[in-house]
């Protein structure tokens, strides 16, 4: 695909899994603990997609979403904006770092089954490109490398419709089991 038909499709893939989700019921919100109970974290993020279960306010405080899930993958789609900027002049470091945290954190949930949870313990970023506002959508894909009984590792990267990289992120994540709720 050349990059326009890449950015030609990501926009309207997006626009199209906005759709669902809100067709679904989809809006900000905190997901309720009864709603998750019994779910794996693929069938928790399917839910997100299909807009069953909320999404996080964090989506829309830095202008990204979630597009597709599968085992071990995630991928995000966010667009920088003049919002997102630091002092300098630039696009925050916190965005692409929240953004692929996001992704690789993601791609992690989607291997725990019912009852376990887990959380980010390291995260290592390497921003090698800098992206300001007139740059458009970019994806950050993420990929589970190990996924252990008590830590799961898992890497990702944010690419423009032309492939290049903006950047790359590594990420330890502690897994554990759920707390009961009564
Ligand atoms: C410039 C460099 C650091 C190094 O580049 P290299 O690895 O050597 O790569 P390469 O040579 O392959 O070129 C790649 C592209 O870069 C361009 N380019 C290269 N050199 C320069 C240059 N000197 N000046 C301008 N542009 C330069 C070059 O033309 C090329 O683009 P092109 O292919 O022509 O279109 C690059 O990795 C980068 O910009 N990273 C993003 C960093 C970033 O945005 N951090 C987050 C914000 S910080 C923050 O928020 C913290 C904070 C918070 C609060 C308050 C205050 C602060």
């Amino acid at each position: 695909m050349t990059p326009q038909a890449t950015l030609t499709h990501w926009i309207e893939e997006s626009a199209a899994v906005r759709a669902r989700m809100l067709a679904g019921g989809g809006k900000p919100g905190l997901a309720r603990p009864e709603s998750v109970a019994g779910k794996t974290g693929l069938e928790i993020m399917q839910a997100m997609l299909a807009g069953a279960l909320p999404y996080p306010h964090i989506a829309e405080t830095l202008d990204f979403s979630l597009i597709a899930v599968e085992p071990g993958k995630a991928v995000f789609q966010g667009t920088p904006q003049l919002k997102h900027y630091n002092p300098l002049g630039t696009v925050h470091g916190g965005w692409y770092a929240t953004l692929l945290d996001s992704a690789v954190g993601c791609a992690v949930h989607t291997m725990m089954p019912a009852g376990r949870g887990y959380t980010t313990a390291e995260l290592s970023l390497n921003i090698v490109r800098a992206a300001s506002h007139a740059t458009g959508p970019l994806r950050a894909i993420g990929m589970v490398i190990h996924c252990g009984r008590q830590l799961a590792t898992a890497e990702g990267r944010i690419v423009g419709p032309d492939g290049k990289l903006y950047a790359h992120a590594t990420t330890t994540c502690l897994v554990f089991e759920l707390p009961a709720r009564a």
